[in-house]
């Protein structure tokens, strides 16, 4: 199981500083779309830059023209890249080919996506390498979480990662562990917490004796 810091509400120097805290305790720093959309890619450049020995996420949670946008993404140098899965299958295949080309990854996010089960099946056949569940922050804001889309997609993806997304802290942790997904995406979790480098210590703890 690893973990993956969501970087969204800073601007790049802010992430650096976030990063440069935790960056011994998490497996992948994303670099979630509010960035992008302020700051471009050049964010992806210069946090990969910086660290190296992380992976990067691109959140662009692509929804069309996907090959050209994992194709900017990878000059980026991002390691993966997301796209909605509400978006048609030929996006999809499409973003899978690119990212194959760059030997890049594809994380599919099923936010918003009403029949979760019968999507995450399909998807699981394009060769995507992850799969994963998210309650955005607006519906967070009404009360939801992702835990049952959790153990559905966990019940029928044979083939991609399993990972999920949205509101998780270190008291629903062991809730998200005992379903054990492939990657957990934790933002606010850590980059709003005071000590945001004691908190994704004991996270990364947790998850290694998930
Ligand atoms: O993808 C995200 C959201 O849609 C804003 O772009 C977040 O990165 C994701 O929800 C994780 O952040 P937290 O919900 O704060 O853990």
């Amino acid at each position: 199981m690893e973990l993956q810091l969501a970087l969204d509400l800073v601007n790049i120097p802010e992430a650096k500083e976030v990063v440069k805290e935790v960056e011994d305790y998490i497996d992948i720093v994303e670099i979630g779309t509010p960035i992008i959309k302020i700051e471009g890619l050049k964010a992806v450049k210069e946090i990969k830059e910086a660290f190296p020995n992380l992976q990067v996420l691109a959140d662009l949670k692509t929804m069309d023209a996907a090959a050209y946008e994992v194709q900017k993404a990878s000059e980026a140098n991002a390691d993966i890249v997301t796209i909605l899965g509400v978006a048609e299958d030929e996006s999809i295949k499409g973003a899978v080919e690119e990212a194959r080309k760059n030997g890049k990854k594809i994380l599919v996010d099923l936010i918003a996506v009403k029949d979760i089960e019968t999507r995450a099946k399909e998807l699981d056949e394009f060769g995507v390498d992850y799969i994963c569940v998210h309650t955005g922050y607006d519906m967070q804001a009404v009360g939801k979480n992702s835990f049952d889309d959790l153990k559905t997609i966990k019940r029928v993806v044979k083939n991609a990662k399993t990972a999920v997304a949205g509101g998780i802290k270190l008291d629903t942790l062991p809730e998200v562990i005992k379903a054990q997904p492939d990657l957990v995406i934790v933002g606010g979790g850590i980059a709003g917490q005071e000590d945001k480098k004691g908190t994704a210590a004991q996270m990364q703890q947790m998850i290694q004796q998930g």
